[in-house]
């Protein structure tokens, strides 16, 4: 088997900004008068992103609301196709990106324990065997047997975190809905991540909370309106963010690391708002 690698090379992600009305030619031409969108234009939720990482590799994605951090999460794991460039995937992808990922929600969650294990291309038996571990993690009890729907916010995050770590996973692509949990299943959840920082693992984590990203993490990636402008070693990384968010000019922080600067703000605004 290959080492996991996971690679992302110029990748851009618009979204379509056409408003419904405009299916019609006198709304299309009011929407253009009036300078709104129209069907061909997009907005760029990201674009200029290029890494890639291996085994061992634990990056931390960090910028202010708005930055792309979600979007580039769903772009890794897939749920999101990129407009331009590509991701790479080697391995098996576990992606962690809130409480109810990918179950179904009427199922109950034994249901969703074998359909996941399926859904990953693991037969009958493997679950099974993946099955302890998975039970005592989530620790439903008789619950497991009941609709998700049913579950707490909470319950849901303790049997979506056991689903995607126990069937081992190599790529771990991770937003910050691991604090769903209560103290005790964050306390765990913690403790379940760092067993795996090893050579054998890629963890990618988006989040506002710095102290997760010092505690997990060991390169960082900065988006800034969309723009990755910044991937470099953890306390560059979180400096460049923190100073961002107190209104320091972007080029100026980036100049103080010896970092690259983005053309200037008038310029990337203009180029926000594209036609593919
Ligand atoms: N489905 C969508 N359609 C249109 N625009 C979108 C869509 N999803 C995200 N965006 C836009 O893309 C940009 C990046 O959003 P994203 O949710 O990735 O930011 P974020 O860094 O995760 O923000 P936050 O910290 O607030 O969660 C934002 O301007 C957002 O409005």
């Amino acid at each position: 088997m290959y080492p996991p690698r996971l690679s992302a090379t110029d990748l851009q992600v618009a979204f379509p900004l056409g408003l419904a009305e405009s299916r019609t030619f006198r709304a299309s031409v009011g929407n253009m008068l009036r300078g709104n969108p129209t069907k061909d234009q997009f907005k760029l939720g990201l674009y200029d992103v290029n890494f890639t990482l291996r085994t061992g590799d634990r990056l931390g994605i960090v910028g202010a609301n708005g930055a792309g951090k979600s979007t580039l999460i769903q772009t890794l794991i897939g749920t999101y196709e990129p407009t331009k460039g590509r991701v790479i995937r080697i391995g098996r992808v576990a992606g962690l990106i809130s409480a109810k990922t990918g179950m179904v929600v009427d199922d109950t969650g034994m249901s969703n324990i074998y359909r996941r294990g399926r859904q990953a291309g693991l037969s009958r038996e493997a679950i099974e065997g993946y099955l302890p571990k998975i039970l005592d993690f989530a620790a439903l009890g008789d619950d497991i047997d009941r609709a998700v729907r049913t579950y707490s916010t909470g319950m849901s995050a303790r049997l979506g975190f056991a689903i995607a770590t126990c069937m081992s996973a190599q790529i771990y692509i991770m937003d910050e809905w691991i604090g769903a949990g209560d103290a005790r299943f964050v306390d765990k959840a913690q403790q379940r991540i760092e067993a795996m920082f090893d050579e054998e693992h890629i963890l990618v984590l988006a989040t506002h909370v710095d102290a997760l990203i010092k505690r997990w993490c060991n390169q960082v990636l900065v988006l800034h309106e969309g723009r990755q402008i910044a991937l470099t070693d953890v306390a560059t990384g979180l400096d460049i963010k923190n100073r961002i968010l107190k209104d320091e000019a972007v080029n100026t922080v980036l100049a103080s690391h010896n970092l690259p600067p983005i053309p200037d703000s008038d310029a990337l605004n203009k180029t926000r708002i594209v036609k593919l």
